[in-house]
């Protein structure tokens, strides 16, 4: 399959990728970032432990962990509507939050995260066992994917000339309570008798939607695609206004594949619009292409609860905004209405 999206090397100068960079973050919202610092090694260890945790849990054992209004914790099959038009997404998933990027602690007590006092609201976010066995190789990872947010970030500063390079960065330092989540997915092939088969289409395993955050840095593996964004008028032509993310590999040798990479809301309504938050689903049908269940790691960045939106310093976002009202909501409410709208019940 050719590749529709531009494959960004942030190990390049950042002056060489700046341009290419905002020109996939405003054309298509998605991209490939090639050049991260994680082996393959490290992502199959990934890989293994979250297919190990899907698969050798037992359901009551999962529920237990079942995901909070802090957006933490185990999501089952049919407790996510990404699109609410449309039926439950068909897959499983298992959030980790409350990360401090500098120590590598993740799933804090809600209290201790934010800082303050405790209330009865709070969380206390206990990690399942077979995660627990793993504590350095999640922290590691979180860490890591944090840090390559960061400069992608940058380089995207660069891109839209805003006048303090660390704009953006400044806003998303590592030790500060933010929405960030570490998830990893699950999407079986096979779909379960215990769903009403009329009620939905049966090949869309995630609805369509648009991230929520900042920017999202996706893991997929080889054989196991499905992720597709909107190029076209889905109204006039349902089939056609699809684009499918292929599986490209690295242009390092012994690296993961590139990242894919794609901008939330956030980054779109905090550079009013110039950055483009891209719909997009999960579909696949058996006896296409695909044999496997897709699995995905997944990481959300979310500036700074305390962040206001405020449009970003940038001569580029300045002409785009003119006659545009000013916005002050910060990234934690902007984040909690989408929460909101997103889970059938908080647990
Ligand atoms: O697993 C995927 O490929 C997509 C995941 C996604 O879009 C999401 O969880 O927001
Ligand atoms: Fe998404």
């Amino acid at each position: 399959m050719s590749n529709p999206l531009k494959v960004v090397d942030i190990s390049q100068p950042t002056a060489s990728i700046s341009g290419p960079l905002l020109e996939a973050a405003r054309q298509q919202g998605f991209l490939f970032v090639d050049g991260h610092d994680f082996s393959q090694e490290e992502v199959d260890a990934l890989f293994a432990l979250s297919k190990r945790f899907f698969t050798e849990t037992p359901e009551d054992v999962k529920n237990q962990y079942a995901i909070k209004s802090n957006n933490i914790g185990y999501t089952h099959f049919t407790n996510e509507q990404l699109d609410p038009r449309k039926a439950w997404d068909f897959k499983e998933a298992f959030n980790f939050g409350n990360i401090n990027f500098k120590t590598g602690t993740f799933n804090q007590d809600d209290a201790a995260f934010n800082g303050r006092a405790r209330t009865p609201e709070d969380h206390e976010n206990a990690v399942p066992e077979m995660f627990e066995a793993h504590r350095e190789l999640i922290s590691q990872t979180s860490r890591k994917l944090h840090a390559t947010a960061m400069r992608i970030l940058q380089v995207m500063s660069q891109g839209l000339e805003v006048e303090d390079p660390d704009f953006f960065t400044k806003k998303h330092r590592p030790d500060q309570a933010s929405g960030c989540v570490f998830r990893m997915l699950r999407y079986p092939l096979i779909r379960s008798d215990a769903v009403d088969a009329d009620s939905y289409d049966a090949t869309i395993r995630a609805g369509a939607h648009t991230d929520y955050g900042s920017l999202t840095l996706l893991f997929q593996r080889e054989g196991q695609q499905g992720l597709q964004l909107q190029t076209g008028d889905c109204e006039k032509d349902a089939q056609q206004g699809w684009t499918e993310v292929p599986f490209v590999g690295s242009q390092h040798k012994g690296l993961a594949p590139p990242l894919v990479v794609n901008f939330g809301d956030l980054l779109s309504y905090w550079t009013n619009g110039v950055l483009k938050s891209t719909l997009h689903r999960v579909k696949f049908s058996p006896g296409e292409t695909r044999e496997l269940d897709r699995y995905s790691i997944v990481f959300f960045v979310h500036p700074e609860h305390a962040t206001e939106l405020v449009p970003v310093p940038s001569k580029l976002v300045a002409e785009h905004s003119k006659g545009k009202p000013a916005t002050t909501i910060t990234a934690a409410e902007h984040l909690q209405e989408r929460l909101r709208a997103t889970y059938a019940s908080e647990a």
